[in-house]
């Protein structure tokens, strides 16, 4: 095996195969040497070109690393610093779809950490949607609401539970761990939360209180699947190391949520983008090759995201920190009637553009500068900084 990155996890088969279906077309159909006819504000090579990416000039001084004190590092930006409109824009909804937990169970990592992660239906595709959740004080509310019928059993295999499972347990309630720990009603381990029946929720699912030993916002990260990047070990892209360095930052910082979004190669499914690294390796960039594919540069949206984070009692006031190099998804994530209010952005910078070892290769920094270009992302409010 060679040196893989980190993120690298060569054992595990993706869970999910993106449905979409889109019609095969023939390379002849497509002229490679010319943009079609899609409405694009500019022409991609006409951009100011870019600053070389691997420098010490655009490196963030201050940013998230790998260190004890990275909740004391985290770098933020105002959350509307970008008023460019550029053609990734995500789409945004004007109704919130409507989530369901199905069920949630415990998985200890390979850092040695747990997390529970969650599996959300929805309706309006059938696609398993995922949240990955650090933190037991995160809670779904549809997952613990009660199923009619349903015994203390069912309750604790789709994972409705307090605290923990172990053998013999009876019942899925904060009362039996209580008396199994022989305490009475205030005994119970402080950092286990009650199901949102009996939580301080307010009516809409949002979670209005205010902890004094979380002093900021949780932090959420929105990822899209990417099978390449996180499974197969590409390097076209740092989809891999981004969502292993969201999952590090949550584990140090003390809790947090990654959205996992079933929209491969930003919406438009495996099949497509793999064509679209053909026409990569053909000389067109990552935009492009997405037009001349006859996709939107960016056909994801946001909107189950927010369903998925008001479930999780994300909404209200106290906000969230939303962990991204792209502006666009601040308000996309934040639903049609701020459902979920983004408090901070923190950027996610390139672990190599840190001086660290991380997806390093002469087609991540192809992406990354044309993402950098079309976003207006990172280069000029990092510099800023
Ligand atoms: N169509 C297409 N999709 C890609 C390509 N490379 C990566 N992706 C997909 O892009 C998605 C990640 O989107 P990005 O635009 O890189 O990042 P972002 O989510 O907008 O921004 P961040 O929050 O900063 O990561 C994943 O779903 C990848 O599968 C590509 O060359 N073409």
């Amino acid at each position: 095996m060679p040196d893989l990155p980190a993120h690298a996890s060569p054992a595990l088969p993706p869970i999910f195969t993106p449905e979409i279906q889109t019609p095969m077309r023939i390379p002849s159909e497509l002229n490679l040497n010319r943009m079609h006819d899609h409405a694009q504000p500019q022409p991609i090579r006409s951009r100011k070109p870019l600053p070389p990416l691997i420098t010490p000039a655009i490196t963030p001084p201050n940013t998230p690393s790998r260190g004890q004190d990275d909740q004391l590092r985290l770098h933020s930006l105002p959350v509307y610093d970008s008023g460019v409109s550029t053609p990734s824009q995500a789409a945004l909804v004007e109704s919130l779809p409507i989530v369901e937990c199905v069920v949630r169970a415990r998985i200890p990592t390979t850092t040695g950490q747990e997390m529970f992660l969650h599996l959300y239906t929805n309706d309006v595709d059938n696609k398993e949607h995922l949240a990955i959740v650090f933190g037991s004080n995160i809670r779904s509310r549809s997952l613990d609401a009660p199923r009619p019928g349903e015994s203390e059993r069912d309750r604790m295999i789709r994972g409705a539970y307090v605290g923990r499972l172990h053998p013999g347990r009876t019942s899925s309630r904060l009362e039996q761990l209580r008396r199994e720990e022989g305490g009475g009603p205030t005994s119970a381990p402080r950092q286990i939360n009650e199901p949102s029946s009996s939580s301080n929720s307010s009516v809409d699912g949002a979670d209005e209180s205010t902890d004094p030993d979380e002093p900021q916002p949780p932090l959420v990260r929105i990822h899209s699947e990417c099978y390449t990047g996180e499974t197969v070990w590409s390097a076209r892209c740092d989809c891999g190391e981004q969502l292993d360095e969201a999952a590090r930052l949550m584990q140090v910082s003390g809790g947090g949520v990654i959205v996992y979004l079933r929209q491969e190669g930003r919406g438009i499914g495996l099949a497509e983008k793999l064509k679209a690294y053909n026409l990569q390796d053909l000389g067109n960039d990552t935009y492009e090759a997405n037009l001349l594919l006859r996709h939107p540069a960016d056909a994801r949206s946001y909107g189950l995201a927010t369903s998925i984070l008001v479930d999780l009692g994300m909404g209200g006031q106290r906000g969230i920190r939303l962990l991204t190099n792209n502006p666009d998804k601040v308000r996309a994530v934040e639903g049609p009637n701020r459902e979920i209010v983004v408090r901070e952005r923190v950027p996610m910078v390139p672990l190599a553009w840190q001086g660290k070892r991380g997806v390093n290769s002469e087609e991540v920094d192809k992406y990354l500068s044309t993402k950098v270009g079309l976003q207006s992302v990172g280069v000029h409010t990092w510099d800023d900084s």
